[in-house]
């Protein structure tokens, strides 16, 4: 099986709401709804790989210092597995924008469900839930 590995984020903004953004049409999985990021360019660092994306999807610039791991997805698809490790970023510079044409949707934790994700993505759900409502913990 083809191992795949993405690099992805979460970006937070003061109010603890989590950017997501919709794939566009023509992309595997089209429509569904995912943290920005992408696939590793060869010899490339997975934070290196994450900053570039994060400029070329977004338009904003981001340091090493403010990314911080939170978990990963393990999952196996049809014609590869994706391993996928989950930073979270609080700090950028520049204004969040679609520079693909895809929307883009901050997102309070307990609605996250309500935007449907690839499948990959389900369990990183409670992760970001409970970083950011530790009183209530869902992966309880
Ligand atoms: N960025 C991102 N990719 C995800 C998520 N969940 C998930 O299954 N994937 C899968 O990871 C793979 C890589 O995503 P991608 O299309 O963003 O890669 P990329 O930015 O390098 O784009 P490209 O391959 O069109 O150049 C896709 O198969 C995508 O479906 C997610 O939350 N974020
Ligand atoms: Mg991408």
């Amino acid at each position: 099986m083809k191992m795949v590995l993405v690099v992805a984020c979460a970006l937070i903004d003061a109010d603890g709401r989590i950017l997501l953004a919709q794939r566009p049409e023509g992309k595997a999985l089209a429509g569904l709804w995912e943290f920005p990021g992408g696939k590793l360019e060869t010899g490339e660092r997975p934070e290196d790989a994450l900053i570039r994306e994060l400029k070329e999807e977004l338009g904003i610039t981001v340091k090493h210092a403010c990314l911080a791991p939170l978990t990963f997805a393990s999952h196996a698809y049809d014609d590869f597995h994706l391993l996928m490790p989950l930073y979270v970023c609080r700090r950028w510079e520049g204004d969040v924008t679609g520079r693909e044409g895809q929307a883009l949707a901050w997102v309070r934790p307990q609605k996250l469900r309500d935007y449907p994700m690839p499948p990959a993505d389900a369990p990183l759900i409670p992760h970001l839930q409970d970083l950011l409502s530790p009183l209530s913990s869902s992966l309880l």
